[in-house]
């Protein structure tokens, strides 16, 4: 018999004692009121004092007994409910809790309720959820506004050119040499008569109408936006030739000292540099100038490969130009960081390489696949493909990259336990098919015209989802695989949602727990998901899960508390996930709560 048996009903006893406690309570306004959905966590532990009172380390562990969530929701709004009985007339509050009675119906903010309070325990017994992640009950991290007087973190020119790479490297901008070649037929004219090219054709639009006006609007969005990415493909051609033509400068010095050693190494130089200006057409201290920065986009391309090059868009220029940061250390960062690039450059722009062949380089992708079929390292290591790291504990490993979550069949029939819908006030509000956001109120929806909500607007309701600048990596503190964040993720903001299988009754294994105010159910990464899969724990995690209905479908998200380029994201799994576990916690923080031998 396990030994948490003896504590049986133990949760349920002191849960019940402290919800009777606080239903007595007069008055709950000395409580946080920017809870949304209060919960009050509840947890026992036994422990031995020791012989002496005063000694510190404790040399057992303390075990815990009981855990408990109590539901305070129900209470608070029946005590603001109450208040505002107090001070609006009879009609109102009446018309106001005609929806309210509706079993299951959403609450929302701002509407208040005349339900007594009911009061409803989660009950959690310690050792069968074991390995069970919990959404964060805590509201979502806000945006920070960062006070002028305060230090604020000044990324160097090196930092800056990174992330720069990172974002272009996630970004939308397509690197096909083929968009040239397409722009050649193009002619704008500025008059009002817009010939724009219709996909394959040329069209004349005599913009006279407003429906031929939005249409000539809409056609020259995309015009705009195809020669934009065509004008960066040729600056990304641009530095790479430079480069390039360095290469060959020296090489022919070389060549010349070779062929006619007799004569001054210098003597070469300026023979060659002569030669250049008259084939430019450049006064020497033009060339002299230009030489200068392309020497930079060679030395970066030399570290981190052509990829830098191509990736590095306008920061590049600047790098090179102040020439502050080439240092040995630098250099070596740029080439630890080569093979991550390319991971990313491959699986994200699979015709990036093409551009290479102007310089008759090969256009041969190196990593194929998904951008998380591949592990990198940190110290420049070769990635190795994501199977590879779990072969030597399951030499079945499989995981497919899913882009939504799918709903196990067997345990759902054709139902979605995600399924939140709008209370009955928001269908009679604005009628049927229009959601609004529990969080903020304004509506929702996938047509970014008809949107309001901005509360994770890279993930929901604006432009089609970026895939975020993250990575798997091998971790140096024996957790295996964890997730690295390339470029900073502002506090607030959705990294990703928690993608899986819906489904129910898995045990011992790791999954994640959450439920609607009506269904529970659980997200499984065991064999298919996302990146959210890679996450390992912190006692002082930078990130955590928070739940999201997003047209009256629930989500799991991972939001950001304020990420930095270049560091692990982590999340704090949470005490259910950690009771009675086997397992002692890597995160190698000082406040680590979970690490066994300090315990013991
Ligand atoms: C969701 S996965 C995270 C990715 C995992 N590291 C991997 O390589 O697949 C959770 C597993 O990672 C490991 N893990 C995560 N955080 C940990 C920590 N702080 N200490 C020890 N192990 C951890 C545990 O083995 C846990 O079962």
């Amino acid at each position: 018999m396990d030994s948490t048996d003896h504590f049986e009903g133990l949760s349920k006893a002191i849960a019940r004692t402290i919800e009777e406690h606080i239903s007595k309570l007069k008055d709950s306004t000395g409580w946080p009121q920017e809870f949304k959905h209060p919960i009050l966590r509840v947890e026992a532990f036994l422990e031995d004092q020791g012989p002496d009172q005063d000694q510190e380390d404790n040399p057992l562990r303390p075990f815990q007994v009981a855990s408990s969530k109590i539901d305070l929701a129900p209470i608070f709004r029946a005590r603001r409910t109450r208040r505002a009985l107090d001070q609006q007339p009879d009609e109102e509050v009446s018309s106001r809790s005609s929806d309210e009675s509706e079993p299951g119906s959403p609450h929302r903010r701002g509407v208040g309720r005349l339900r007594v309070a009911n009061m409803h325990m989660i009950e959690e017994d310690v050792t069968e959820h074991q390995r069970q992640i919990a959404t964060d009950t805590r509201s979502f991290p806000k945006r920070r506004k960062v006070a002028s007087d305060k230090f604020v973190f000044r990324p160097s020119t090196l930092d800056k050119l990174i992330i720069g790479i990172w974002e272009q490297l996630h970004g939308t901008l397509d690197l096909n040499p083929q968009i040239i070649s397409e722009q050649y037929a193009i002619t704008v004219p500025v008059s009002s008569n817009v010939s724009i090219p219709n996909d394959n054709t040329a069209v004349e639009i005599r913009s006279t109408g407003p429906a031929l006006q939005n249409d000539a609007f809409h056609r020259m969005n995309t015009l705009c936006r195809k020669v934009t990415q065509a004008s960066r493909v040729c600056r990304s051609i641009e530095i790479v030739v430079q480069a390039k033509w360095i290469e060959l400068f020296e090489d022919k010095i070389q060549m010349s000292i070779a062929t006619m050693p007799h004569i001054s190494k210098t003597k070469h130089h300026k023979q060659a540099f002569v030669e250049a200006c008259q084939d430019f057409g450049w006064s020497e201290k033009e060339l002299r100038n230009k030489m200068a920065i392309w020497r930079g986009y060679k030395e970066v391309k030399d570290a981190a490969g052509w990829v830098a090059l191509i990736f590095a868009g306008m920061g590049i220029y600047r790098f090179c130009k102040y020439r502050v940061e080439f240092t040995k250390e630098a250099m070596k960062r740029l080439r630890n960081l080569r093979p991550q690039f390319e991971v990313a450059a491959d699986t994200l722009h699979p015709h990036w390489r093409g551009l290479l062949t102007i310089i008759g380089d090969s256009s041969k992708l190196q990593f194929a696949g998904h951008p998380h079929d591949w592990v990198v390292s940190e110290d420049g290591a070769l990635p190795v493909p994501l199977r590879s790291t779990y072969l030597d504990r399951e030499s079945y490993f499989e995981f497919e990259q899913l882009e939504e979550s799918v709903i196990d069949e067997r345990e759902w029939r054709g139902e979605d336990p995600r399924w939140v819908p709008q209370a009955n006030a928001v269908v009679q509000a604005n009628g049927p098919g229009i959601y609004v956001c529990a969080v903020c109120d304004q509506n929702q929806s996938d047509e970014p015209a008809l949107n309001s909500c901005y509360c994770f607007p890279n993930l929901f309701g604006c432009v089609k989802r970026k895939p975020p600048p993250v990575q798997i990596y091998r971790t140096n503190k024996g957790q295996n695989n964890g997730l690295l964040a390339l470029a900073p993720f502002e506090r607030g903001s959705g990294i990703g949602e928690f993608v899986g299988l819906i489904t129910k009754g898995v045990r011992h294994v790791d999954v994640m727990d959450s439920a609607t105010a009506t269904t529970s159910y659980q997200i499984w990464q065991g064999r298919q998901g996302n990146f959210t899969r890679f996450i390992n724990h912190s006692c002082k995690a930078n990130a955590q899960f928070s739940q999201f209905t997003w047209l009256d479908t629930q989500h799991v998200i991972l939001v950001s508390k304020g990420i930095e380029a270049g560091v692990e994201i982590s999340v704090d799994y949470g005490d259910r996930y950690w009771a009675g576990l086997d397992k002692s916690c890597l995160c190698g923080e000082s406040c680590c709560r979970y690490r066994r031998d300090r315990r013991r």
